[in-house]
């Protein structure tokens, strides 16, 4: 972890999934819990927060009072209110934080013009997709910076993410950073769904829930090791496993078969047009 993240004021606007998930994250990379502070209006996530040791409150704007950095983690569907709410309270400030957002597919174009001050000042905007893997250390982030961003603002940005995410990937185009939310923001949920899936299946051909689940875990958790530590792609990873007309190669032809391909094309595709879409109807209102 760099000095300079260490030293940041941090605040969280939203206390629910991802925030947890980077928070847990940064607290085990021994970023000081007195330079967290969350503001999250539901008493359940405060509590949780509040176990962790980190200072909470309901207001969003005591949570900015004295950060540096402040990490937009609300719905899309609140961005807007919340940036009107902060660029109103900071109109006193001389120094504006630096302002990190997560909310899925809002534009820059969007978060600067609900974050503009009276006095025509904008906080420069780092946006960032990370992923829930976060909360362990392992989570995979896309970052894009406007022009406006300096080379300092977007080194604590990128040390915030790389603290809890093994790849931190700057794109230079805004709207890949849709395609990196229908990739890695929302990809933990597609594993996920697959673990189910394979559970649920073993244990229709007779396995126990608990030792299809075990096992079913614990191949996702190696696959994911080996692809990482093994000098081979995946592509040769899965040839490796696969024997000539052997097992692997029923279950891999059953699935070209069933269009797999396509079925995973068709849900990346619809993640990130999601993501623009969400930019373009939220960003009018
Ligand atoms: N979950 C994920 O895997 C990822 C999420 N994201 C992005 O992160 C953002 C948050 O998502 P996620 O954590 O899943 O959502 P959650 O709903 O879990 O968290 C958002 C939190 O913000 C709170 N909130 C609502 N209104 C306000 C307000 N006005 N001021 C402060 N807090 C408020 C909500 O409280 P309440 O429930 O009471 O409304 C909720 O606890 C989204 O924009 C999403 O696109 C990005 C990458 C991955
Ligand atoms: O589902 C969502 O919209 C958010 C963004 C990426 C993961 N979760």
């Amino acid at each position: 972890m760099t000095s300079q993240l260490r030293d940041s004021k941090l605040s969280f606007i939203g206390g629910g999934n991802m925030a947890a998930a980077m928070i847990g994250g940064l607290l085990a990379k021994d970023v000081p819990k007195q330079n967290i502070c969350v503001s999250e209006p539901w008493d359940v996530n405060r509590d949780k927060m509040k176990a962790q040791g980190v200072r909470t409150t309901t207001s969003n704007v005591e949570a900015s009072e004295d950060a540096s950095l402040v990490i937009l983690a609300v719905k899309p569907q609140v961005a807007k209110g919340v940036c009107q709410e902060l660029a109103n309270a900071w109109s006193e400030r001389k120094t504006l934080p630096v302002v990190l957002s997560i909310a899925a597919g809002i534009t820059l174009e969007s978060l600067r013009e609900w974050c503009k001050l009276g006095d025509g000042r904008t906080p420069h905007i780092v946006r960032v997709m990370p992923n829930t893997p976060a909360l362990v250390g392992e989570g995979a982030s896309g970052l894009y910076a406007g022009d406006d961003v300096t080379k300092e603002e977007k080194d604590l940005a990128a040390a915030l993410l790389a603290s809890v995410s093994k790849a931190t990937e700057w794109v230079d185009k805004e709207e890949l950073l849709d395609v990196v939310t229908g990739l890695s923001g929302s990809g933990p949920a597609y594993f996920f769904a697959m673990v189910e899936h394979l559970i649920a299946s073993a244990v229709g051909l007779g396995l126990s829930e608990e030792q299809a689940t075990r096992l079913a875990k614990q191949t996702c958790f190696g696959t994911g090791k080996m692809m990482i530590e093994s000098s081979e792609d995946p592509a040769q990873l899965r040839k490796n496993v696969t024997s000539p007309n052997g097992t692997t190669d029923a279950a891999l032809k059953s699935f070209e078969a069933s269009g797999f391909k396509d079925i995973v094309d068709k849900a990346v595709k619809a993640a990130t047009d999601r993501g623009g879409e969400l930019g373009r109807t939220l960003g009018k209102q």
